[in-house]
């Protein structure tokens, strides 16, 4: 089968061509511009590929319920006319094949359960901590979707005591993605992340925000896998950080083995890499297909 995925960021789009074994075979990108430019960029780009089904991880907020007049929508986002933007609507306007439709970071856990770190399992939390941080969520084999969908990069924080920083989200200020997203840790420390130090305090403190993050997934969803992806998850000393934090912040409240002797393996970077959000969109493609076929 010839299957479609699109990933959808704010700062750049991914299309590409993929089959049902999750190869992809031919990949594009370009950034992400007013919709009547990108959108005609991804057109040309399926046209005449011969794609039976296509999938959509888009960056948020989106409408996934179907019975309200925002489904297949980006709904409120300060890019230029991508708010309130037909997404969907256009793609079904240009290819009659099945869709599938949802978060970029629902599209990554989705693709890390189907063919990557959590692979076999019917649960998992991916974040992605870059320009963002968005989460997705994967429980007892479905992506959850809700009153809108899971928002988890927002979450509010218990504050590092020798973090004096006001947080940089416009809405919240020092929730997780205000204390702790790329362009957080530019505004605290004036040096892009990438430039500071392995040793440097910065990562101690980024740890102990992301650490609580993770907590509050496994307390909250009991997630069997946590993936932590994106720009700033490229700093490797950040995991054992992160692992040694959810461990003192837990305090042996939560009582699995593999929170205990194998946190190594249940805290960990995306199977997929950097191809977790693409390979996510093919599998809701390949889903999508699979629906259509079961009458659903
Ligand atoms: N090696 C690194 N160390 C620390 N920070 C980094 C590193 N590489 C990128 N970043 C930061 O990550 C952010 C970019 O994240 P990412 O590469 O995931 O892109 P993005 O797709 O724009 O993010 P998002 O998924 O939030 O839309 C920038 O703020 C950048 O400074
Ligand atoms: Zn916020």
């Amino acid at each position: 089968m010839i299957v479609g995925a699109i990933e959808a960021g704010g700062t750049k789009f991914v299309c590409g061509i993929g089959d049902e074994t999750g190869a992809i075979t031919e990949r594009v990108s370009f950034p992400t511009e007013h919709p009547d430019v990108t959108m005609k960029h991804v057109i040309q780009f399926f046209q005449g590929k011969g794609v039976e089904a296509i999938g959509i991880g888009t960056f948020g907020p989106i409408g996934l319920d179907p019975s309200q007049d925002d489904y297949g929508h980006v709904t409120t986002t300060p890019k230029p006319g991508w708010s309130g933007f037909d997404f969907l609507g256009t793609m079904k306007r240009a290819f009659d094949v099945p869709m599938g439709w949802d978060t970029d970071v629902n599209a990554a856990a989705y693709g890390e359960a189907k063919w990557g770190a959590a692979k076999g399992l019917d649960s998992c939390v991916y974040y992605t901590i870059g320009t963002g941080v968005g989460v997705g969520v994967y429980a007892e084999g479905k992506l959850v979707h809700g009153l809108v969908h899971p928002e988890g990069g927002h979450v509010l924080m218990r504050r590092h005591p020798e973090d004096s920083f006001e947080g940089a989200c416009p809405y919240h200020g020092d929730c997780l993605e205000g204390m702790a997203a790329g362009p957080a840790l530019e505004k605290r420390w004036q040096v892009k992340g990438s430039e500071l130090a392995a040793d440097h305090p910065a990562w101690a403190i980024e740890a102990y925000y992301i650490g609580q993050a993770v907590v509050n997934a496994v307390l909250m969803l009991s997630p069997r896998k946590v993936i932590l992806g994106g720009g700033v998850m490229h700093q490797a000393q950040l995991f054992p950080l992160i692992r040694a934090e959810v461990k003192k912040q837990l305090n042996g409240y939560v009582s699995s083995k593999q929170l205990i002797s194998d946190i190594d393996s249940y805290i960990v970077s995306p199977g997929l890499g950097d191809n977790a959000g693409l390979s996510g969109a093919l599998a809701l493609g390949i889903e999508a297909a699979a629906r259509q076929a079961r009458g659903a």
